[in-house]
């Protein structure tokens, strides 16, 4: 029998179909992407992409149940993809190793599908989806899992709250003068060495958001760290030379050290901290590789073995001309290229290891083996299968609630796996979108523009100050405008007006932030057509109405002229990108500006409304522990 034929009489052929027909994108192939790709095949769904920036690594093969040893460096969404062809054939999977975020996937591509899966495990990812379906006005569902902990919720723009409605809660920082001249615990060594040492040396020589000016840290503290990293800076030219490893070691385990001693800083009691001499050094080195034997003569696994001083600083030397010799291969094709930290990048931890047990040895503070600095350089809470297993479950559940169109009957769903007594599901209510977040109560205008000849200043006078009459959205002259986290233009800077889009860095798909002084802001979401227009004077413009046909709609979801058709009488859920949703061109621009303002009195009316809400669940599931944390 056909493994399909329980399936149609389990749902019946009407929710059959509609399932078959959806088009699901999921964002994710690790510990939860596994799992709902191999439930979205068995429960029916037959169009799937799927995207997954990494490769398989043999620490992933203990949950990650696609992927065997012999796929270990080899794409995920690939190996994922080819492991559910096996037992789901006619599936029409498609998969694409690569960050969600490149420009490849913009708007209209997000479009085609009825709804996104995130199985994600960083915060930034899931700002940045969560951002693109809403401007594309397609459903998504977040999950996540830490350890034992999981959860899974639906967003909809204008139905529920979004990924930004509640503030996450920030990574833990550290005060500059603890990880510079005060260290008292590994962990401010391990941060000093990852966060500090690698960056400046390897990597983005910004100073890590994980080490924050405290209140009662004087600008002292800060100007000296600057200063440091600025001696680092010289000492990297002689990056590749033997004088290299020396230069570095002697600067950060003998100079500095020194200096802080002179400084004479007042440290509760501790004793001082001891610099280190190079030379000395360099005649004990010992590879840790030797022996299995920690110092007190006790066997053990090589990653739970601490180094001795002479071991640390082997370990260093080699890592260190390592680490520079993968940046000058790296900047000969690009001279702007980096390495950033990876915890499974067996060179980066040898030297995040050494480096944070030479410091602990300076300041008298327990060492700790290449395991544990892992997991504390990495943030790690082990990932368990189990709960994956059923946030995967939830995941998929979610995508029949959407197709069935009940997303706003859904809830948000939490599973405690370690629960001793009682039920390990819990579920709240979804809150609705909160008026106060920057992110979902913008409006969207998708804009066309030239990127060969458009500058910032056309987009200004061609949509943004033009009347809407005109088919402009006719802000007046004070207003700014974002691109991310960067200001590109406000009344007194004007810098950038004659530059072109390219230029400024802008992509296809970008969204740009355009907020008045007073009023809702405006999403321009940028679309690269050269030539826009046979009028070479039109260079950027409000997208025109373009309801799209049958034929574009095949083509662009490589689907039958069936499976469309069947699929406007059956789906319940997946829009069609009709003038109305999108486009406020021409006659339509009237209309769109009626509906912000009545968004915005109705806004101004739920604010109760929703602090009530928000105060009924404090203390609730979602009070106890946060998205953020989650590594998938
Ligand atoms: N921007 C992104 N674009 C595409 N895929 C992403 C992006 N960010 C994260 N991912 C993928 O999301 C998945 C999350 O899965 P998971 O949390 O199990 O992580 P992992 O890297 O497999 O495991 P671990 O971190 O425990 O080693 C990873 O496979 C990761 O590559
Ligand atoms: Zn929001």
């Amino acid at each position: 029998m056909p493994r399909d034929s329980h399936l149609k009489k389990i749902l019946g052929s009407s929710t059959y179909n509609t399932v078959a027909s959806s088009n699901v994108l999921l964002i994710g192939a690790g510990g939860i992407g596994c799992e709902v790709l191999k439930n979205l095949v068995l429960m029916g769904f037959k169009n799937i992409s799927v995207v997954d920036l990494d490769t398989i690594e043999i620490s992933n093969l203990n949950r990650q149940f696609l992927f065997q040893k012999e796929h270990v460096g080899q794409p995920k969404a690939h190996v994922a993809r080819e492991a559910v062809l096996k037992f789901q054939p006619k599936a029409n999977i498609t998969s694409h190793h690569a960050n969600i975020k490149d420009s490849q996937f913009g708007i209209e591509w997000f479009k085609q599908f009825s709804f996104v899966l995130n199985a994600l495990d960083n915060l930034d990812a899931r700002y940045y989806v969560n951002k693109m379906c809403l401007a594309a006005e397609i459903p998504l569902v977040e999950s996540g899992t830490s350890g034992y902990k999981g959860q899974s919720y639906i967003i909809k723009k204008g139905v529920t709250e979004c990924f930004s409605c509640s503030p996450k809660p920030t990574p833990t920082t550290y005060p500059v003068c603890t990880i510079r001249s005060t260290p008292n615990a590994p962990i401010h060594c391990i941060v000093w060495a990852k966060n500090f040492l690698f960056c400046q040396l390897f990597g983005d020589a910004e100073l890590s958001d994980a080490i924050k000016e405290d209140a009662s840290d004087d600008n002292e503290e800060l100007s000296e760290l600057k200063r440091e990293a600025n001696d680092l800076k010289e000492i990297k030219n002689a990056m590749g030379t033997e004088e290299y490893t020396r230069l570095v070691f002697t600067k950060v385990f003998t100079t500095d050290i020194q200096r802080l001693l002179d400084a004479n800083i007042s440290r509760g009691g501790r004793k001082p901290p001891c610099p280190l001499d190079y030379e000395t050094l360099d005649k004990q080195a010992k590879d840790p590789k030797q022996t299995v034997e920690n110092e007190d003569g006790q066997e053990t696994l090589a990653d739970r073995k601490v180094w001795s001083l002479p071991e640390c600083f082997h370990v260093f030397k080699e890592s260190a001309n390592n680490l520079a010799l993968q940046l000058i291969a790296q900047q000969a094709n690009d001279p702007n290229a980096m390495l950033s930290f990876d915890k499974d990048d067996d060179v980066a931890m040898d030297f995040v290891t050494s480096a944070s047990n030479l410091r602990a040895y300076v300041f008298d503070i327990e060492q700790k083996c290449l395991f544990d600095v892992k997991s504390m350089a990495g943030n790690i809470i082990p990932a368990i299968a189990t709960t994956n297993a059923i946030i995967g479950g939830e995941v998929v559940m979610n995508a029949y609630r959407i197709l069935n169109n009940k997303i706003e009957k859904s809830k948000r769903n939490y599973v405690d796996t370690q629960v001793a007594n009682g039920s390990a599901f819990m579920n709240e209510e979804i809150s609705k979108p909160n008026p106060e977040c920057d992110v979902c109560k913008s409006k969207n205008v998708p804009i066309q523009v030239s990127k060969e000849s458009a500058t910032l200043g056309d987009i200004i006078d061609s949509i943004i100050l033009k009347p809407v009459e005109d088919g402009g959205v006719g802000f007046d002259e004070e207003f700014l405008i974002m691109d991310g986290n960067k200001l590109i233009y406000d009344p007194d800077y004007d810098d950038n007006k004659n530059l072109l889009l390219k230029e400024l860095g802008i992509q296809d798909s970008s969204i740009l932030r355009v907020s008045p002084d007073e009023g809702q802001p405006l999403d321009l979401i940028v679309q690269f057509i050269d030539p826009l227009s046979d009028d070479k004077d039109i260079v950027a413009r409000i997208t025109p109405k373009d309801i799209p046909t049958k034929e574009k709609l095949v083509s662009r979801h490589k689907r039958s002229l069936e499976d469309v058709e069947m699929e406007e009488k059956e789906r319940p859920m997946k829009k069609r990108a009709t003038s109305e949703d999108m486009d406020v061109s021409d006659n339509l621009a009237r209309e769109f500006w009626a509906s912000l303002a009545a968004d915005k009195a109705q806004a101004a009316s739920s604010i109760s409304e929703s602090q009530q809400t928000n105060t009924s669940i404090s203390g609730g599931p979602s009070g106890s522990y946060e998205m953020s944390n989650h590594l998938g």
